[in-house]
């Protein structure tokens, strides 16, 4: 049984314990499997009370021009022909075969993702953000001795690290493949017909159809295939196992974009292969130049408690997520030199202190985990070339904001000069976007598709019900659609999630739930149970919401529709992927007005149905422009603003600041700038203009940014609605 729960956890991601989850009242009934019963160990619930993030700061005004770019023409690995014995962050490394389980899965157990409280707010400890450019060939001749100085010895002979997914070392300046392992390579890469796995669909080689308009300075021409140059052999190996013959759009630009040095804001709809669209790039100049030693003084530390010093952070918002990069970080990894590892809350922080001290090049974290660890001393940020936000919408807004703030210029992080910076999301709302500009230099803005339109392969479907009506409707669906997939229900509330999923267990319907108030192994086992298909129905909250890679979710229902309209386009994202199709059924009853125009726009663009109901409560609504309402999670939305379609520099025009709780603000300004009219928000100010302004409210004005309660997994009353 433990080896059946383990082994599905490479592939099984886990969301965050939400800070201030609360655990508690009977234990609720799932389902378990006939030749299961009576052995499974169902984890009693342990209590999750994480600390609220503490208040962060507000964020101060966004310089309107990008600082220049500076010493930075090359990718960050570039010219570095570092040596490994000369002193590596990780030279101290002992000798490991291919990567074991996933750290930290082990199931149970506290710990939590939220920050430590204390900390907070602190002045930068590290070198200040912003600091010297990043020349990447001043390491050399300046290297730490003493980090280097254990490889020898622990690393197996000559100084070479044997570490990474695959066993390769980085040797006398070379890049030593490590020898295949038949074992990793089957766990890693499925084998062609491997239902576990996703798979190309039909619709695939359609992706490139779909417009790409990467805009900023000079952005460089896109390449048409997997080659080398530009790509590193190895990696080019790996993606032939993992079977991809073309990169997807957003590959094919952002390959270039990144190893030619650029800073990259990245849209492109759910399933397009974002994430090989940051780690190909990424891993190629890490085969390619080598490991990055720790700057001088830093150390790479002695004795049991080593730090460490990863040259990638890629930062997501749940520990599914996180957890599926790093799976995709091992395939693509593997017998290279470089090591990924992972780090998230809700699991036992030792197995993850134990993996990182075994090396760890390329990190992939949820925010708070990784501030805790950077609290204790085990982590240092200040040989960071590449920091990725994945879902970076997510993570700049009001939920993680403060977290990434304190993690990116709060800590010992280079400088945007001395790093490259890449945002990935299929959304990013203009106020965001402009938010973004805090922390990126001289970017390159790639919108694939319109930024947060919906995927063609998705068929959706708009269903008027009642809220009474709700439970029969939807047993009518899952009795017509019978056993063809999953099928992935979303709902609001957690309780929600619990008592739908007991109902439908009730009417014999194999479901299981998964929310922010479950405990991890109860998680894990409700989406290991869904891949398997043993629980073929999977009643989620937000928390699956994005990102989530799981192959022939065929039905995604929205049985409550979300308040927000990115969050639906993440949602049934979940479906039709890489080129799969799927169906989407959204329930709609007027409750659902404050997003019925964006509906019906999202509708349009792709191509769907729009029922004559939708258009009848658009006309009897009275609301004005674009800007969003809170609705039921806090007061105040984010205005996204209407009329654009990409790269807010090119268009200016800001979005209108949702007022109160409901409608009005205004929607974004024309295009070429002009603020926004209509209630407060964003002006349109191009980034000559610098700075906010425009409309009444200005940045967070009317509590249009500022309404607390969009996406925010802690809340800062410290209880997360997922
Ligand atoms: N070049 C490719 N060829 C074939 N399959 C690919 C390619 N790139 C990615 N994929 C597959 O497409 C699927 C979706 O990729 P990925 O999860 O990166 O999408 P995404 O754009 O990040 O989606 P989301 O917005 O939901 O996070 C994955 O199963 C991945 O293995």
């Amino acid at each position: 049984m433990a080896d059946q729960l383990s082994s599905g956890m490479g592939n099984m991601s886990l969301d965050s314990a939400p800070p201030g989850a609360q655990l508690g009242g009977p234990p609720r009934r799932s389902y378990i499997p006939p030749h299961m019963r009576g052995k499974m160990d169902v984890a009693s619930s342990a209590p999750a009370p994480g600390p609220a993030p503490g208040p962060g700061p507000t964020p101060g005004p966004i310089p309107g021009n990008a600082p220049p770019m500076n010493g930075l023409n090359q990718s960050a690995w570039a010219g570095n022909n570092f040596d490994a014995r000369a002193g590596g962050n990780w030279a101290a490394a002992p000798a490991t075969g291919p990567a074991g389980p996933i750290p930290g899965a082990a199931p149970g157990g506290p710990g939590f993702d939220a920050p430590p409280q204390q900390g907070w707010g602190g002045g930068p400890r590290g070198p200040p953000a912003g600091g010297a450019p990043f020349n990447p060939n001043a390491y050399r001749g300046n290297l730490d001795v003493r980090a280097g100085g254990g490889g020898g010895a622990a690393g197996g002979g000559g100084g070479a690290y044997a570490r990474g997914s695959g066993d390769g070392q980085w040797r006398d300046g070379k890049h030593i493949i490590g020898p295949a392992n038949p074992r990793a390579e089957k766990e890693l890469f499925g084998s062609a017909d491997d239902p576990s796995k996703q798979h190309t669909g039909i619709n695939f080689e359609k992706y490139d159809d779909i417009p790409v308009t990467p805009s900023g300075r000079d952005p460089p021409e896109p390449i048409l295939s997997f080659s080398a140059p530009p790509l590193d052999a190895h990696l080019i190996t790996n993606i032939e196992l993992a079977r991809y013959k073309v990169p997807t759009p957003v590959q094919k630009y952002s390959i270039p974009i990144v190893i030619g040095g650029r800073d990259l804001m990245a849209c492109a709809q759910t399933g397009s292969g974002k994430t090989g669209g940051f780690l190909f790039p990424i891993l190629s100049q890490a085969f390619t130049h080598g490991p990055s030693p720790v700057p001088a003084g830093q150390g790479g530390g002695y004795g049991r408690q080593r730090k460490a010093y990863p040259t990638t952070l890629v930062l997501a918002p749940t520990r599914e997520l996180v957890s599926q990069i790093y799976d995709e970080s091992r395939k693509f990894a593997y017998r290279s030199w470089v090591r990924p590892c992972v780090v998230y809350g809700g699991a036992e922080i030792g197995p993850q202190l134990r993996q990182i001290e075994r090396g760890c090049d390329l990190l992939v974290a949820t925010p708070g985990r990784l501030v805790d660890l950077i609290e204790r001393g085990r982590i240092s940020l200040c040989n960071i070339k590449y920091l990725v936000l994945d879902e970076a919408d997510r993570m700049l807004d009001m939920g993680f904001e403060p977290q990434i703030r304190r993690i990116v210029q709060g800590e010992d992080m280079p400088g945007t000069d001395g790093r490259q910076t890449l945002m990935f999301s299929a959304t990013f709302p203009r106020d965001i976007q402009m938010l973004a500009q805090d922390f990126l230099k001289d970017y390159v803005f790639l919108s694939v598709g319109r930024v947060g339109s919906t995927s063609e392969n998705i068929t959706q479907k708009v269903e008027y019900v009642e809220d009474a009506d709700k439970r029969s409707v939807l047993l009518d669906i899952l009795h017509t659609h019978g056993d063809a997939g999953l099928t992935l229900i979303f709902v609001e509330t957690k309780r929600m999630a619990d008592s739908l999923s007991d109902f439908l267990l009730n009417q014999d319907f194999r479901a299981n739930s998964i929310h922010g108030d479950r405990t991890q192994r109860e998680r894990e086992q409700a989406l290991k149970q869904f891949r398997d298909r043993v629980c073929p129905v999977l009643v989620a909250t937000a928390v699956a919401a994005r990102g989530l890679d799981i192959p022939n979710v065929t039905h995604v229902i929205n049985y409550d529709l979300p308040t927000d309209i990115d969050d639906y386009v993440h949602r049934i994202g979940r479906t039709g992927r890489a080129g799969n199709t799927g169906i989407s059924t959204a329930f709609f009853n007027r409750g659902n007005r404050s997003i019925v125009r964006e509906l019906i726009d999202l509708l349009k663009e792709a191509n769907q149905e729009v029922p004559g109901f939708l258009e009848t409560i658009a006309r009897e609504s009275s609301y004005g422009g674009g800007g969003r309402g809170g609705g039921s999670r806090g007061g105040g939305g984010r205005g996204r603003g209407r009329g654009g379609n990409t790269d807010f520099r090119k268009y200016g025009g800001g979005g209108g600041g949702g007022g109160g709780g409901g409608f009005g603000g205004g929607y974004g300004g024309p295009p070429q700038g002009g603020a926004g009219y209509g209630g407060g928000g964003f002006g349109g100010a191009p980034p000559a203009s610098g700075g906010y302004g425009g409309g009444a409210g200005g940045y967070g004005g009317g509590g249009g940014y500022g309404g607390g309660g969009y996406g925010n997994p802690g809340g800062a009353g410290g209880q997360s609605w997922w």
